[in-house]
């Protein structure tokens, strides 16, 4: 059976030194990975990429062609469905062994994860090649530390997970660069708990009013359904490492996910909550 992680999140969340770091603990357990570089505009990481898209196309190539003339985000784009229309180069580039565990490391452009369809078309692919796939997002976890940012990264989660349907986790990083009180604050989220998301949201005016009361209806969908949860890591603790990869491992072997399938879920009886109990 082959494996694939897709490893995404936000620019700057962390992606490429999760990469490493995982191929580094996998190396250490004798079981080694492969680690696939699918950001066009990577320019520097840890790792040797066993395959590399800028070797097809580098996003200087889309920005800087007369005809295409892409910015930044458009060319990202450009490239990633340059690769889906290049899928020969791709398969052969990745090989054929029946036993691959391949960590692909993509771009850091959300907007890819949470409604476009590249990744999704990606990751069909991998599974018609015989990949087992699942998603690992990466929110910094140092944007993560007060209630509104809370819900909007668990927002930007749920969104990546309904788009791809995959098997999904969403890993906290950074987590060594929180001091004790915000990894205290955080904690507190991360039992769910909407009232403790609410203590930041200010409601003294007439908008703040209206925005408490979303808050307050978006806490409590996150916790009647459970829908999304954080695994937080500390990339500098092995067994931080080993604990997370066998989180993933399990999901991703077994095909099973935090609580992501949507019709998996026991949904909560409207007749015995409105919604709003909780804060009155
Ligand atoms: N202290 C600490 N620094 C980290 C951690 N993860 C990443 N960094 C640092 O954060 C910066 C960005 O990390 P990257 O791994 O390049 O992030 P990325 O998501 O791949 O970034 P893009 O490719 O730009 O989207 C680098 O300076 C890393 O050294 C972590 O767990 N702890």
């Amino acid at each position: 059976m082959r494996y694939a992680q897709l490893v995404m999140g936000p620019a700057g969340s962390g992606k490429s030194t999760y990469c490493s770091a995982i191929a580094q603990h996998f190396e250490n357990e004798r079981n080694p990975v492969t680690i696939v570089n699918l950001d066009p505009a990577a320019e520097r990481f840890d790792y040797s990429p066993t395959v590399d898209i800028r070797e097809l196309i580098h996003i200087d190539d889309a920005m800087e062609d007369e005809l295409l003339h892409f910015g930044p985000n458009g060319g990202l784009v450009f490239c990633m469905e340059y690769l889906m229309e290049n899928q020969e180069w791709f398969k052969e580039q990745l090989g054929d062994d029946d036993d691959d565990y391949i960590i692909f490391d993509l771009p850091g452009q959300i907007e890819l994860y949470t409604h476009m369809k590249t990744i999704k078309q990606l990751a069909e692919l991998l599974q018609n090649w015989g990949f087992n796939v699942c998603s690992v997002m990466l929110v910094d976890s140092q944007f993560m530390v007060d209630g509104p940012k809370f819900i909007s990264g668990t927002m930007a989660a749920l969104s990546v997970m309904i788009n791809l349907e995959l098997p999904h986790i969403n890993v906290l990083s950074k987590m060594d660069l929180l001091s004790k009180t915000a990894r205290k604050h955080l904690d507190n989220f991360l039992e769910p708990d909407p009232r403790a998301l609410l203590s930041d949201v200010k409601s003294n005016t007439a908008w703040g009013k209206k925005y408490c009361y979303l808050s307050k209806r978006i806490g409590q969908m996150i916790e009647d359904y459970s829908l999304v949860r954080f695994v937080p890591l500390n990339i500098k603790d092995e067994n931080s490492i080993a604990d997370l990869q066998l989180t993933i491992s399990t999901m991703i072997q077994f095909g099973e996910d935090q609580d992501v399938r949507m019709t998996d879920f026991d949904q909560p009886d409207p007749e015995d909550n409105d919604g709003t109990e909780a804060f009155d």
